[in-house]
């Protein structure tokens, strides 16, 4: 059963709104970010590791943002052109602001934290005047990712990017991306956060986003039925709620839920799941995938991102994926 009808005669596979910025992963691991010396340079921000591994998987990709006027800009725009991202959406700031930077610690592979620094981040400053309408207009997915709701104007841009895609037909992810430290409260979020997924037709989330966004709400067993419901009384078809090695449950329309399990990894740093997960998600259903075939196979990207030091250099191709998958059936992958 397909619970996506995507828009016929595009140009574009899947578009994205959103963070741009740059990783720093700590190369001395398993030890406390005070006592790093060195890190490794990636680009990152959630909606672009998606995009990057959307592209990587074949698909006709272009990105929405705004990136600094110095060398790290440079660096992100020439890292998306060679991944083949389409760049005519993608503004350089004129302010001074920066690039975004998430350094990442990786203390153990199940104890791994991110210093962000993003103030004066050039990728909140993007303007909804900057969004083009013909870019959305052409592609069959739109990705929105909830941390540039955070601050003005990049949240204006965001529900500009949202009318665009509902005049056109594109169908609307929401990868909730909820990072604390670029809000003011969790109030604002859960506000903001409702009036965008009101709009959407996926959302994918943690069970501690969806538990933000329901600051104003009454679900005090965290009930993911609860918290999918509300949202098929919108425009939501599928509502994804994951829940870590525990594996994630795909809720419907029609009252049905979905289960994936985990795959077992041999894990470095358990960042880099979410993005790889959803990118593998949404392209098994963009690909007419069954709900389970699509959850497995962001599981099993998942898996290949939080075994590996980066997130989007580590974003795999489909064929990786498969392989992934049919070497965990013959056991030939142990977690650990
Ligand atoms: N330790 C792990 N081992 C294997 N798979 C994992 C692990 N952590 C996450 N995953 C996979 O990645 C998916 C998303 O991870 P999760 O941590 O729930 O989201 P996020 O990274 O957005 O917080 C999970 O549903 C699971 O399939
Ligand atoms: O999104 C960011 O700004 C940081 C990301 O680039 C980083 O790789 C990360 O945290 C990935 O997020 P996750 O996939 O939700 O774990």
């Amino acid at each position: 059963m397909s619970y996506i009808s995507l828009p016929e005669s595009k140009e574009l596979d899947f578009v994205a709104i959103g963070r741009l910025c740059i990783d720093l992963n700590a190369n001395e691991i398993h030890r406390p970010m005070e006592e790093t010396m060195t890190f490794t340079k990636y680009v990152g921000g959630s909606p672009a590791n998606i995009t990057i591994g959307m592209s990587r998987f074949g698909l006709k990709t272009a990105f929405i943002g705004k990136i600094a006027n110095d060398q790290m800009g440079r660096f992100i725009a020439d890292y998306l052109r060679r991944n083949r991202i389409e760049l005519t959406n993608v503004v350089t700031d004129r302010t001074g602001a920066v690039t975004g930077l998430a350094f990442t610690e990786i203390k153990s592979p199940t104890d791994c934290s991110i210093l962000m620094y993003r103030d004066n981040a050039a990728d909140l400053q993007l303007t909804p005047g900057e969004v083009q309408e013909e870019l959305i207009a052409k592609t069959k997915v739109l990705l929105i990712s909830g941390t540039a709701l955070a601050k003005s104007p990049s949240r204006e841009a965001v529900f500009q990017a949202l009318n665009y895609a509902k005049k056109h037909g594109a169908v609307i992810a929401f990868d909730l991306d909820y990072r604390p430290y670029t809000w003011t409260s969790p109030e604002e979020t859960a506000v903001y956060y409702n009036l965008a997924a009101e709009k959407c037709d996926i959302i994918l989330g943690t069970r501690e986003e969806f538990d933000m966004m329901e600051t104003f709400e009454h679900n005090p067993e965290h009930s993911d039925q609860v918290t999918a419901g509300k949202w098929f009384d919108y425009s939501a078809k599928i509502v994804i709620i994951k829940h870590g090695k525990d594996g994630s449950i795909a809720y419907t329309q029609d009252g049905a839920d979905h289960r994936a399990k985990s795959f077992p990894a041999k894990v470095v740093k358990t960042f880099g799941a979410g993005d790889s997960y959803a990118a593998g998600f949404l392209f098994g259903v963009m690909q007419g995938w069954t709900l389970e075939k699509s959850m497995e196979f962001g599981s099993a990207a998942a898996c290949i991102v939080i075994s590996s030091h980066s997130c989007s250099d580590a974003m795999p191709t489909a064929a990786e994926v498969h392989d992934y998958i049919e070497r965990c059936n013959r056991g030939e992958i142990t977690a650990s």
